[in-house]
């Protein structure tokens, strides 16, 4: 089977068991493989993330989407083991990990790459491979008493992150510092590292951002593949393109919970979402789309799906009910290239 025929094979797996779901928020799904309930995490006064009840299907590619300050990030954080809630519990394969540190995460099979690359810039790009390799089966005090099996291992180790690197396109830095890599190629080599440790499921945050359009559709095309290859994909996005292209489910953020579920045409014309990124329904509400200024009603009216990918720019009046001020929504609805 080529390439794009088994891409389609899976993503048609995937969106044959969500079909039919109701788009709701919290909505059971038919093989779930990350189970969250009453996660909320706190800072201070703000309550940064209070979702319900959110559950992501197996071999799906789901995106999280959600304006500025929705608590994506951080849900991701807490998920992941990088941030402790102050209350709540989730299940990954069944096996619960709410509190489990962000190693042991990574060695239940739940990976995740960061907004800002975190690529140690001082190191080579092959070490910087290795290193995602933490936690193997050779690291640990007995197996590294034997120098036999650590050596196999080390082997073992370089052999499967030069085959990443080679189906990343970055064989040819191998030996790169990676701070000489362009922001692209770092996020190339965040995904490669990632996979190191042979996950389940792979958490991208902000996967497009930074990312110059020559290298976008590779990137797209990596996404892809890991769906193909039987992991499921959780990723948070602002690149509109983006997630309508490769979703097949979209999980929508606003102010901390769970506002609207489902598949990418349905949320992208649910007033729901629509509202909770254009404010549509607070007065004086001022966009432009192709550069005209529009109302926000229209907008609601038009259904969402070509107009939320069509806004350039985003003005709500200010919360304090002063003069309209710009938001940082602009972000939320970044094209990707044309
Ligand atoms: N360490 C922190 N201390 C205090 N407040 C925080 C902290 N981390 C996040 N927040 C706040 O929690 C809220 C959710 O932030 P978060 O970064 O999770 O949102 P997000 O949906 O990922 O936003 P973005 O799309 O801009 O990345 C925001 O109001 C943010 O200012």
């Amino acid at each position: 089977m080529d390439v794009e025929k088994s891409d389609r094979a899976a993503r048609t797996r995937a969106v044959q068991a969500l079909a039919g779901l109701p788009c709701e928020p919290g909505i059971p799904k038919p093989d779930p493989i990350l189970v969250a309930d009453n996660v909320v995490r706190r800072f201070g006064g703000l309550t940064a993330v209070d979702v319900k009840h959110v559950e992501v299907q197996r071999g799906s590619i789901t995106a999280l989407i959600g304006p500025n300050g929705a608590g994506k990030t951080t849900f991701f954080n807490l998920l992941t083991g990088f941030d402790a809630p102050d209350e709540g519990s989730w299940t990954f394969n069944g096996r619960s990990l709410s509190g489990v540190s962000a190693h042991k995460v990574a060695r239940a099979g739940m990976v995740r790459t960061f907004q800002l690359t975190k690529a140690l810039s001082k190191l080579r790009v092959i070490d910087n491979m290795r290193l995602g390799a933490t936690g193997q089966r050779g690291e640990t005090f007995w197996r590294a008493l034997l120098p036999g099996t650590w050596k196999q291992q080390e082997a073992e180790i370089t052999a499967r992150a030069e085959d990443l690197l080679t189906r990343f396109k970055l064989i040819a830095k191998r030996d790169d510092f990676a701070g000489s890599l362009s922001g692209g190629q770092r996020k190339l080599l965040e995904m490669a590292r990632a996979l190191m440790v042979q996950p389940e499921m792979v958490m991208l945050d902000e996967p497009m951002a930074g990312v110059n359009p020559a290298l976008t559709q590779s990137l797209l095309g990596h996404v892809k593949q890991l769906r193909e290859d039987g992991m499921t994909v959780l990723f948070v996005e602002h690149d509109m393109d983006m997630v309508h292209d490769i979703s097949d489910w979209i999980i929508v953020m606003g102010q901390g919970g769970v506002i609207a579920e489902g598949t990418p045409d349905k949320v992208m014309a649910d007033p729901r979402v629509i509202d909770a990124y254009l404010g549509a329904h607070h007065d004086g509400a001022v966009k432009t789309v192709g550069g005209e200024e529009v109302d926000a009603g229209d907008l609601e009216e038009s259904g969402g799906v070509t107009l939320i990918g069509a806004v350039d720019e985003l003005s709500l009046d200010d919360p304090s009910g002063s003069a309209t001020s710009p938001v940082s929504g602009g972000d939320d609805f970044k094209r990707g290239p044309a």
